[in-house]
């Protein structure tokens, strides 16, 4: 793993150190029960007219786009998002990299339970402690995101029996074969391709394509990345996606309901 990834996780080990302690999984599921159950990220990405689900990001600036939306505010997109029907979003919560915070998914969170429906959030950010789990539940999120390529074993195991813990669901992000081997010796019930490659930037949905067919039938299958077109979405659907997550194309939309209506048209 030499590549932007590497940096990132360097990084966020860093800035997660000043917050490590230990967090139980007792401590979670007392965490969990005291809370209100957040919407159900799985249910949402598998649609009942078998349409795409459509998982949309927020994400102002990033690695390989450069600034995107440096100005948005979360709420003002989460809005849009869910009048567009979007079936979950995906708030970036890492700062450096991506100007996302916290904040932002505290907020997105908090305006859907005003103002529903409340459409299920998945944390999007470089997980590597529980800590990290424990702060995406309080902040009202339904789902976290586990990196197989980033992460020991070890790591995946604990973290994902600190979301199970908390009530959050778990979205296996992979790359290869061997990731996808990891996921499910794991138990992963949600696994997404991220078709970009951290190395050169570049996406190519053929990894979708290559993947997604050896997916146990049933695990939800997400394609992530590089997807702008209803013609992208038509060809990981093709392949067996339930659902696509899109950032940079809908964040850029001047209408994200028509561009979501364009992915589904299939
Ligand atoms: O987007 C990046 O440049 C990036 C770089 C390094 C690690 C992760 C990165 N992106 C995270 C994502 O998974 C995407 O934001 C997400 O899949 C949406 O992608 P896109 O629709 O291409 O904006």
């Amino acid at each position: 793993m030499s590549d932007k990834l590497t940096e990132i996780m360097a990084w966020k080990r860093q800035e997660v150190a000043s917050l490590l302690r230990t967090v139980s999984l007792d401590e979670l599921s007392r965490l969990n029960a005291s809370l209100s159950k957040p919407p159900s990220f799985a249910a949402a990405l598998r649609r009942p007219d078998g349409k795409l689900g459509v998982i949309s990001e927020i994400k102002r600036r990033s690695p390989s786009a450069g600034a995107i939306a440096e100005k948005i505010a979360a709420t003002d997109q989460a809005l849009r998002y869910q009048a567009a029907g979007a079936s979950a979003l995906s708030v970036l919560t890492d700062t450096k990299f991506f100007g996302g915070t916290l904040d932002d998914l505290r907020s997105v969170t908090q305006l859907f339970r005003e103002k529903p429906p409340a459409v299920p959030c998945l944390r999007k950010d470089f997980m590597v402690h529980p800590i990290q789990v424990l702060q995406a539940r309080e902040a009202g999120a339904s789902a976290i995101l586990i990196i197989v390529r980033a992460l020991s074993d070890a790591d995946i195991k604990t973290l994902f029996d600190a979301a199970t813990a908390a009530g959050l669901d778990a979205l296996f992000e992979i790359h290869n074969d061997a990731e996808l081997d990891r996921s499910v010796r794991h138990g992963a019930k949600i696994i997404g391709v991220n078709n970009r490659d951290l190395a050169i930037f570049k996406t190519d949905l053929g990894l979708s394509e290559r993947l997604i067919p050896k997916f146990p039938k049933d695990v939800i299958a997400v394609s992530e990345s590089g997807i702008f077109t209803g013609a992208d979405a038509a060809r990981v659907k093709a392949c067996g996606a339930h659902a696509i997550l899109v950032g940079e194309a809908l964040m850029k939309s001047p209408n994200p309901a028509a561009l979501i209506a364009e992915f589904r048209a299939n």
